[in-house]
């Protein structure tokens, strides 16, 4: 199922003295199976754009595809239902949307509301609250007993218990500490590769977006100035610097190896692996050059 955003802008209060604009002309493809990361400034438009890829809000002008579907300005509730359901969203902190007695249910909630039965819920609750490392007997507990890392996995379950075609994260490590904010995106990283979910990162890490994402797109003042993949963003270092974003950790690193090398590597490396990799084939040359 692709996304694709056509010339999209978004208006709160649209037709009021409060009028703003928030998304000007968007346009932006996201293949069935990408992993794309959305990444940009404080009140660039990243909230605005993500509820975009569920009909949550509906562009005040151009057309949003999920799919078959076309979502534009009027489009009736009832109708985005069936998008509802395609793409699940991890809201920042979704753990506060937990309400039901038990974990078991709250997971289930999702998929019943929408029609499927209740074995099939269950059972989908009791694979996935393995998937998000937690053991199957905290589904007879209240997900108010649990810890803050324990709701946020309970809450992801939930998402993905609506069997989702599309998933979108909005900074979905928020508040974690390092370790479980590592295990939550390899996570999604699996899934995406095993089951070939679209995935749609909303972060401002760019190291995650560095180590994840097929695609970045890069949003500046309501506006979706750049898209391509790592390497080709973070090979732009005047486009980066003109929007004020930073190099990841790994891309900096390799910048200070070029400066003792006094040359640079032949191409922009994003994990340990490609660099180590690249400084030894510049090594190897630079001996056989002698
Ligand atoms: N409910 C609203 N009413 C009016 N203006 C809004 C509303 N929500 C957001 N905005 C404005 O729209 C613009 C884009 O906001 P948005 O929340 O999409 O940015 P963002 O990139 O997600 O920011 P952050 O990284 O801080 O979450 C900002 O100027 C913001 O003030």
């Amino acid at each position: 199922m692709d996304i694709k955003l056509q010339q999209v802008s978004y208006a709160y209060s649209k037709g009021t003295p409060f009028e703003k604009y928030a998304l000007f002309n968007v346009d932006l493809t996201i293949p069935h199976g990408t992993y794309q990361a959305i990444i940009g400034h404080t009140g660039s438009g990243k909230s605005t754009i993500l509820q975009h890829f569920n009909g949550l809000l509906k562009p005040s002008e151009g057309q949003v595809h999920i799919g078959e579907r076309v979502i534009v300005a009027g489009k009736k509730a009832k109708e985005l239902k069936p998008v509802r359901q395609k793409v699940g969203i991890v809201f920042q902190f979704p753990e506060h949307q937990l309400f039901e007695e038990t974990v078991l249910k709250d997971i289930m909630f999702g998929p019943m509301n929408f029609g499927v039965s209740e074995q099939v819920a269950e059972a989908r609750a009791r694979e996935l609250i393995k998937l998000v490392g937690l053991p199957e007997d905290i589904l007879n507990k209240s997900p108010f007993d649990l810890s803050g890392g324990q709701m946020r996995r309970v809450a992801i379950a939930g998402v993905l218990a609506m069997d989702p075609e599309v998933i979108v994260l909005d900074e979905p490590t928020a508040g974690l500490d390092p370790r479980g904010q590592k295990e939550i995106m390899d996570m999604f990283y699996n899934l995406h590769k095993e089951r070939g979910l679209t995935t749609i990162l909303v972060t401002h890490s760019m190291e995650d977006a560095a180590r994840y994402a097929d695609q970045i797109a890069i949003m500046h003042e309501g506006r979706c100035v750049l898209n391509g993949t790592p390497h080709e963003i973070f090979s732009d270092s005047d486009t980066l610097e003109k929007y004020r974003l930073e190099l990841p950790h790994i891309v900096r690193f390799q910048r200070k190896i070029e400066q003792l090398m006094k040359k640079p590597l032949s191409k922009i490396c994003l994990t340990e692996e490609e660099l180590a990799a690249e400084v030894a084939h510049a090594l190897r040359e630079g001996r056989d050059a002698k």
